[in-house]
Order: C-alpha cells, then sequence, then structure tokens
C-alpha cells in the first residue's frame, strides 16, 4: 500500500500534463544530461541507467543492478533504488522541456532486489499545478510486466537555469559554460535544445 502524503497529491484545479511538440520520440534513448551524473553518466560505479522517451509525457528506463549496487549481501541498496526511480522521474524534464528538480520523493519499497536484476522503470506525470509537477515511478524486475519492486511518487519543481549556476560548484560550472559545445549546459539541466 502506497503511503503517499497529501504534500503529493495534486490540488483541485492541477492541470493534465502537455508533452511537448519536440519532445523526442516514443523509443528515442535519451542522452546523458550530464556524464558525471552518478544516475544518467558514464561513471562505472553508477547506475549507468539509460531511459527511452515513451508515449504521451512519460518515460521507461533500465537500470542493471551490479556487485557495486549492494546493500545487503546479494541484495540492491534501498537508497540506489531511490536514486534510479529519482534519475527516472527526472528524465521526464525531456518531455515537456522544462527544469525541474526533485522536491519530495517517496519510495514504496515491495520486493527485495537481487544483485543481476534489470530493473524495468516507468514514470509518468500525473498532473501540474503552476511551478509544481506531480509524478509517479514504479520498478519492476526483469521485465518491463514483471513483479513491481519498488514505486515512488514525487513532486519536482520547475526552476531557471540558475539554480544550477548560482548553486552548484563553480569548478565544474565554469567547465560546463566555457565548453565550445554550448547546448551542454543546457544538457546538463535536462533541457533538450
Ligand atoms: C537537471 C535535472 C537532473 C535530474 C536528476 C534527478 C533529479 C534530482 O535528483 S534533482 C536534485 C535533488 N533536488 C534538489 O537538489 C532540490 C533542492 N531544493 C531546492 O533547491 C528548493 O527547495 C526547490 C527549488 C525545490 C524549491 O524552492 P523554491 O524554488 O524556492 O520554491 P518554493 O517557493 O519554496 O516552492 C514552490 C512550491 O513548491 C512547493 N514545495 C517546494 N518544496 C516542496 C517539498 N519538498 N514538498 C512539498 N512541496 C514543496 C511549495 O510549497 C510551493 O508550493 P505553492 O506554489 O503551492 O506555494
Amino acid at each position: 500500500m502506497s503511503g503517499t502524503t497529501t504534500a503529493l497529491k495534486p490540488p483541485e484545479d492541477a492541470r493534465a500534463p502537455v508533452r511537448h511538440p519536440d519532445a523526442p520520440a516514443p523509443g528515442e534513448l535519451l542522452d546523458a544530461h550530464n556524464h558525471q551524473c552518478f544516475g544518467c553518466g558514464d561513471q562505472e560505479s553508477g547506475l549507468l541507467l539509460r531511459a527511452r522517451a515513451g508515449e504521451g509525457v512519460a518515460v521507461t528506463a533500465e537500470f542493471e543492478v551490479r556487485p557495486v549496487h549492494q546493500g545487503a549481501p546479494g541484495l540492491a541498496h534501498g537508497g540506489l533504488l531511490s536514486a534510479a526511480l529519482d534519475e527516472t522521474l527526472g528524465a521526464l524534464n525531456w518531455m515537456q522541456r522544462v527544469i525541474a528538480v526533485t522536491g519530495r520523493l517517496e519510495t514504496d519499497f515491495a520486493r527485495p532486489v537481487p544483485v543481476g536484476t534489470v530493473l524495468h522503470l516507468q514514470a509518468r506525470v500525473t498532473a501540474v499545478h503552476g511551478r509544481k509537477i506531480y509524478c509517479t515511478a514504479t520498478g519492476r524486475i526483469d521485465a518491463h510486466d514483471g513483479p513491481v519492486a519498488v514505486r515512488a511518487d514525487a513532486l519536482f519543481i520547475e526552476v531557471r537555469v540558475d539554480h544550477f549556476i548560482q548553486n552548484g560548484r563553480a569548478e565544474e560550472i565554469n567547465a560546463a559554460i566555457a565548453d565550445p559545445d554550448q547546448a551542454k549546459l543546457a544538457r546538463v539541466c535536462e533541457v533538450n535544445q
């Protein structure tokens, strides 16, 4: 049973989410927004999560649980499962072409997830109210219709790119700004160009 709090229930006057006309086509692989990202980047100890555009305002993703992701012996660490859900939910930014960050994330852990599992994640936006984006995600074991192991409800808050420029460590922000690939800073913040 989900323990969703009132903070994650959209208000009565929330609107339905709208897929951006230039959102990636269903099935299209989404590029890492930042190659140093623990979730979708290429760090060997990271999640190496790969997300794809879905239908509507939705995405799918896969995360292979490797020995480096262990908590209890032979089982995935719960915090990393939350991170996989969070990263998948973050990829929804591509579908609306907004910049939004996690304000609140509530995870239900329904089943243990053994090392070697490929977690099949699905996330979608359920409602939008001003800057608040309500969304939900599930992670299923070894198949897109496999047993649900984890699920989350979340509230993402839309922010401006200044959120990263003002708060990120100067070293990484300056490197992104100086990069000749001018689209890079926008990608770091998950804004599709
Ligand atoms: C680039 C994307 C990368 C994707 C990676 C995966 C996603 C991530 O992990 S992002 C990283 C983790 N998240 C963060 O670091 C965010 C840290 N938090 C913050 O910066 C701020 O608290 C932030 C931006 C969320 C909200 O601050 P601020 O912009 O001042 O908004 P604020 O005015 O307080 O709130 C706006 C609305 O959201 C609501 N709200 C804000 N935080 C929460 C919360 N935690 N729970 C419930 N509601 C909230 C407020 O009540 C308010 O509602 P209303 O409009 O009805 O009054």
